[in-house]
């Protein structure tokens, strides 16, 4: 995915809900100061489903895709996560293993922090309120994704998040990625997408092209029902 700058034209409808939001960037930038960063190419395995919580990651560029494999070996994309946002504070909090794999879809810069720091650092700046919103935050945005209605504005919404996290118009992601995510088949992803041409959006192998932000943003914020 090219990683050239791309000015979200019209600002999101959504008030920030990344953890970077909620916690103000203070906190945010004393959580990276007091971590370790690493790089990581497309396609990395960040964190493993079922493995106990050692560490915790912020991410401070690209974009990963959480992912949960049923026990029958179906997985389901739950969700894309860029800049601001935290992963792997479930099974380090709650004390239990992942809840699913996260993978970087684009180059990724992380900030790395082991858990036992993590649960000082939560502690110190009475963060278990703020973590209470995010978790929220992560629900309603699964159940607005996967919870029915007009499947268009839902694939409209999820590119132009994808859109505004990775700063870029061209997409990493595959017709299968967006059908487990939207919890719809491979044809009526094809199918929509196709629709969508008439926003400038292009479905290319691997990957999707959005020529005109505004235009699908338009879509994006319109009632879904
Ligand atoms: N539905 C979801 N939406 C966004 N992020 C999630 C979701 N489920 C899990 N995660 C993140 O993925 C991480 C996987 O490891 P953990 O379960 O430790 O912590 C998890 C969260 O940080």
């Amino acid at each position: 995915m090219s990683d050239f700058p791309y000015s979200s034209v019209g600002a999101s409808e959504t008030p920030g809900e990344t953890l970077r939001d909620l916690a103000g960037e203070a906190v945010w930038d004393d959580l990276v100061r007091q971590s370790y960063e690493r790089w990581h190419p497309p396609g990395v395995l960040l964190l493993q489903q079922g493995e106990p919580g050692t560490l915790v990651l912020a991410v401070l560029r690209g974009v990963a895709k959480v992912v949960r494999t049923s026990r029958s070996g179906a997985p389901t994309l739950l969700a894309f996560r860029g800049p601001g946002e935290l992963l792997g504070e479930v099974a380090v909090r709650g004390g239990g293993v992942r809840l699913a794999s996260v993978e970087t879809l684009t180059r990724c810069k992380v900030a790395v922090m082991m858990a036992p720091e993590f649960t000082r650092f939560v502690d110190a700046h009475e963060l278990s309120p703020v973590l209470e919103r995010y978790a929220l935050a992560r629900l309603r945005e699964s159940t607005q994704a996967r919870g029915g209605g007009d499947v268009l504005h839902r694939l409209a919404v999820t590119l132009v998040k994808f859109a505004d996290i990775s700063r870029a118009r061209e997409l990493a992601v595959t017709h299968d990625e967006l059908a487990q995510h939207l919890r719809v088949s491979r044809n009526t992803i094809t199918r929509l997408l196709r629709e969508l041409e008439s926003c400038q959006v292009w479905a290319r192998r691997k990957r999707i092209v959005i020529d005109d932000l505004p235009a699908l943003r338009r879509v994006a914020n319109s009632d879904g029902g």
